[in-house]
């Protein structure tokens, strides 16, 4: 299979480069804006040109920012190919074209690409439905160098959170408290960012109650985590008709 990556000279694009020149698959084509700061293989297409790249390409794997999978995802439209999207602190216009796309190709689209996220996100589902009573904060941490947040990953977990209790996420989620905010209200979903260090990625749903609290944490101490979790699904993904999966699809993990 001929991969190309968008923000292959990235944290997470430079592992994906390197598993898949060590694989019996072949790197296409590569996209970013900068200094060229990777080795490629000398047939692999380096380009800054959305086109060019799906054109090059049987399926790509985005690990970049919102501007450039906007790009991929207009230029899509026309040269539509399987995209696995992994990019986080896409807008609402962004995701609209997503849907967009997913009319034409198959596109899965996942916050985190690890499994142990998956799951905990079935798990804060079933929770936040069977501990109703229970106040919800979510808190993430990340490395120094994240631009976006709160996390996607985090997003995603208190829309599920929201979703298991009929709430609408926009209408209770909290980022911040500072000064005289009162008191805490019953539905408030508190979501919190930590940015330091190295920190590959950590999320810590809270359920607290009177007399008893659960917490339930992931933590990821690799990025090839990531990496291998965006190959895995782009070869379940490279078989799918058109249309928008979640890793839950790809993983089967649907009830
Ligand atoms: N879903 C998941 O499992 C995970 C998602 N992520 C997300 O993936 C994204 C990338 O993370 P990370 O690798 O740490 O980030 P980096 O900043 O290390 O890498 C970003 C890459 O995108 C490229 N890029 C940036 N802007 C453009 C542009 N306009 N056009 C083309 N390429 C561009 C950069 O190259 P250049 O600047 O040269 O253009 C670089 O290669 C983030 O949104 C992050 O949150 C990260 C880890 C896991
Ligand atoms: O930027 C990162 O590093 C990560 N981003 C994703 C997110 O925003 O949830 C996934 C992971 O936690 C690492």
């Amino acid at each position: 299979m001929k991969y190309g990556i968008v923000g292959a000279t990235g944290r997470v694009g430079t592992l994906l480069v390197n598993i898949i020149k060590n694989s019996e698959d072949t790197l296409g084509a590569v996209m970013f804006t900068g200094e060229q700061t990777v080795e490629f293989p000398s047939d692999t297409v380096i380009t800054n040109d959305a086109k060019t790249l799906l054109e090059n390409s049987d399926v790509v794997i985005d690990f970049s920012a919102p501007v450039a999978t906007q790009k991929l995802l207009e230029a899509a439209l026309e040269n539509p190919k399987p995209l696995v999207i992994a990019t986080t602190g896409l807008n609402d216009h962004q995701k609209n074209l997503m849907i967009e796309v997913s009319k034409k190709t198959p596109i899965l689209y996942a916050t985190n690409m690890s499994l142990g996220v998956a799951i905990l996100n079935k798990l804060v589902s079933m929770v936040s439905e069977k501990l109703r009573d229970f106040d919800i904060e979510i808190v993430e941490q990340h490395h120094r160098y994240k631009v976006d947040a709160p996390s996607g990953t985090a997003l995603t977990l208190a829309e599920s959170c929201a979703k298991a209790r009929g709430l609408d996420l926009k209408e209770v989620m909290v980022t911040g408290r500072s000064g005289h905010v009162g008191a805490r209200t019953k539905n408030e979903i508190g979501v919190f960012a930590v940015r330091g260090g190295d920190v590959v990625g950590r999320h810590t749903v809270g359920f607290y109650n009177d007399g008893e609290f659960l917490e339930l944490n992931h933590t990821a101490t690799s990025r090839e985590t990531f990496a291998r979790g965006a190959i895995k699904v782009s070869k379940w993904l490279i078989n799918q008709g058109p249309g928008l999966y979640s890793i839950e699809d790809a993983l089967n993990l649907k009830d």
